[in-house]
């Protein structure tokens, strides 16, 4: 398993003061010192700048965009379930999650009624991205990936299946799962959404083909 270990650059006073501590120790740890600074000097890359910045809608904007939601997906659109799916057996847990069906839940239907997708907003980065770690580790358990983008400390994620298409019953558990691990990492009612959607769908469209098993492929 490998790691990749991105670091800032400490200030100078920092590395000088750490190679001066370091100064006359045995050679192994000065060598593994001089990799140590040599990682953490190495110029760090110019973050590439966004396309277009993070859109943060103030409340009264995020509150029309829900009534929108609500709207579309109870009028207009209805879950398309994936080919192998009993829509009998997932249609109570489905509700519960949706905004739509007004028995709590906090997900969106939405590309036609094929995904559901949400929101979520946390106090810090630091409990955004464990709420990240740990919903990662889920999708391994069950060998399925959400289509998701983060912006500091808002998570943006929808939940879809590729192949076949349609919602089917690794969707629906997932985002309960998330429901409750957000509840866990204390999730924050959103004062407004830096939520990026249009990121996610960039990923989307810039991973290809994510799901066709290898024997299907043409
Ligand atoms: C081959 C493997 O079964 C597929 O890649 C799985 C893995 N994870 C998946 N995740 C999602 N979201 N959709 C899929 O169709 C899917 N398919």
């Amino acid at each position: 398993m490998s790691f990749t270990i991105t670091r800032t650059t400490p200030p100078k006073t920092v590395v000088i003061k750490i190679r001066r501590a370091f100064a006359g120790t045995n050679p192994t740890t000065k060598i593994f010192f001089s990799i140590l600074t040599q990682t953490s000097t190495r110029s760090t890359t110019s973050t590439p700048k966004l396309a277009s910045t993070p859109t943060c809608f103030p409340r009264q904007q995020q509150q029309q965009h829900q009534q929108q939601l609500r709207k579309m997906s109870t009028s207009e659109i209805k879950p398309q379930f994936s080919e192998g799916s009993d829509p009998s057996a997932l249609s109570p847990a489905l509700n519960k999650l949706l905004l739509s069906a007004g028995e709590g839940g906090k997900w969106a239907l939405t590309n036609e009624g094929v995904a559901i997708e949400r929101t979520f907003k946390f106090k810090t980065f630091a409990k955004t991205w464990d709420f990240m770690t740990a919903v990662s580790l889920q999708c391994k358990l069950k060998n399925h990936h959400p289509e998701w983008s983060n912006v500091f400390n808002t998570t943006f994620i929808r939940w879809t299946t590729h192949v076949p298409k349609g919602l089917s019953s690794k969707d629906i558990e997932l985002a309960a799962i998330c429901d409750s691990l957000a509840k866990d990492f204390g999730e924050q009612e959103p004062t407004e959404s830096c939520a990026m959607p249009n990121l996610a769908d960039m990923a989307v469209v810039s991973s290809g083909d994510c799901c066709t098993p290898k024997h299907l492929k043409k």
